[in-house]
């Protein structure tokens, strides 16, 4: 990765992303039934309907309105947004090609992400009514954040609390990665994994000394962390979070989140917001996090930060230019999760040996990505890893079991 590459112009990550784009790896659709976008398109979103259904006591409006979203997805086309809608424009230019023809046939990225913003449409969210702005995943990350499991990973941080700082960082990035598994989304399709039921967890790729040579200490550096699902994977972002500004592996952290509901567990600000609560009520340890992190905020090295193109229906290669510009000034910018790795490296299906460094050369500035493996996309493996996983049997591209730590500097 040469300083020009990794400094590219807007222009020429357009011509990086699209000489990706027309590469022979395919895209991802969702029409082979049996395959995992099949199943989310077949599946998991017609049974996050009915649980978004039942966790609220919508109106007959709402009900009948997520009637419309469920013929429309089993059984009908792509149907375009209202016109009067504030993002019609958007949507249609982006919808052109699949308007009209089955969800089966667009781009499984693109379907996915079209579907949450259906979602939140039929529910309201978007409205001028009361319904506005009513997170409809707000009842499941609630449970999540109150449960027993966050309950005991907050306690044993006051094991962690007196080991060497390279010992503990070393734990934080890995419950930080393994947090990715705890993805709401993830659980919602009957057969999907629940976390700590299967075998032991295993990195295929690991870059993590990589990582640590791009944030020496006292080299004052802002740090962009992409945040990924909330609860269970954003309480251990926000502790290595913490650890960074204290260790002075950076100066200072811009936590990037969704600007609306989307993948049932992505965190926005309020979930940053329930989260840092959550750490600053815990005892111990996490609540000397948590009190560190509040007034992080308040002194602006910890800074949240929201852009529409967050839930966009496109990959990073074609991100608009405040964004690269947000990106290129950081020493680093760390993408968490599976659905930033879709986006990172384009939603295809790759030889799963192909070059992440390649892949990302149009990233601006040096990027790692975190994250289980939750889906098809995969690149950056070593033959050898390669043959070991094929040989295993395991559906560890989609299960979960696996995950990543891959660095371009
Ligand atoms: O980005 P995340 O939270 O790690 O994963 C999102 C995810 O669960 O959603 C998609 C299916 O809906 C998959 O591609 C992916 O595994």
């Amino acid at each position: 990765m040469t300083e020009k590459t990794s400094r590219a112009s807007g222009e020429e990550a357009a011509r990086t992303s699209t000489s990706a784009a027309a590469s022979n790896a395919p895209v991802i659709l969702s029409n082979e039934a049996g395959s995992f976008a099949w199943g989310v398109l077949a599946k998991r979103h017609p049974a996050l309907v009915q649980q978004v259904r039942d966790a609220f006591p919508y109106s007959r409006r709402q009900h009948e309105a997520l009637d419309a979203l469920l013929d429309e997805i089993t059984n009908g086309v792509v149907e375009p947004l209202a016109p009067a809608e504030r993002d019609h424009e958007r949507w249609a230019v982006s919808g052109q090609e699949h308007f009209g023809r089955s969800w089966y046939d667009a781009p499984f990225l693109w379907a996915e992400s079209y579907f949450y913003r259906r979602l939140l449409g039929a529910v309201g969210y978007f409205g001028t009514g009361p319904w506005r702005g009513v997170d409809p995943f707000a009842p499941f990350k609630k449970a999540e954040l109150g449960g027993d499991a966050v309950e005991e990973e907050l306690r044993a941080l006051d094991a962690l609390a007196n080991v060497p700082a390279e010992e503990r960082a070393t734990a934080l990035v890995q419950a930080s990665l393994w947090g990715n598994r705890a993805d709401l989304g993830f659980r919602v399709a009957a057969g999907g994994p629940e976390v700590g039921d299967t075998a032991a967890p295993a990195l295929v790729a690991d870059d993590s000394v990589l990582l640590w040579q791009l944030l020496p200490v006292g080299a004052g550096s802002t740090v962009a962390v992409v945040a990924d699902n909330a609860g269970r994977e954003l309480i251990p972002d926000l502790i290595l979070i913490d650890h960074l500004l204290e260790q002075r592996h950076a100066d200072r952290v811009v936590l990037h989140v969704k600007p609306y509901p989307y993948y049932v567990s992505d965190a926005m600000t309020a979930d940053v917001v329930d989260c840092l609560r959550r750490l600053v009520e815990a005892p111990g340890e996490a609540g000397r996090i948590g009190g560190r992190l509040w007034k992080a905020m308040a002194a602006g090295t910890l800074e949240v930060r929201t852009h529409p193109f967050f839930c966009a229906p496109q990959p990073y290669g074609e991100m608009p230019e405040d964004l690269r510009g947000e990106f290129e000034s950081a020493a680093l910018t760390i993408l968490k999760g599976d659905l930033n790795y879709r986006r990172l490296v384009g939603d295809q299906l790759w030889d799963a040996t192909a070059s992440f460094a390649d892949l990302t050369t149009y990233f601006p500035g040096a990027v790692a990505a975190l994250r289980t493996l939750k889906s098809d996309v995969i690149v950056g493996l070593e033959e050898g890893t390669l043959d070991a996983l094929e040989r295993s049997g395991d559906a560890w591209r989609t299960s979960g079991t696996h995950a990543l730590i891959q660095v371009r500097q």
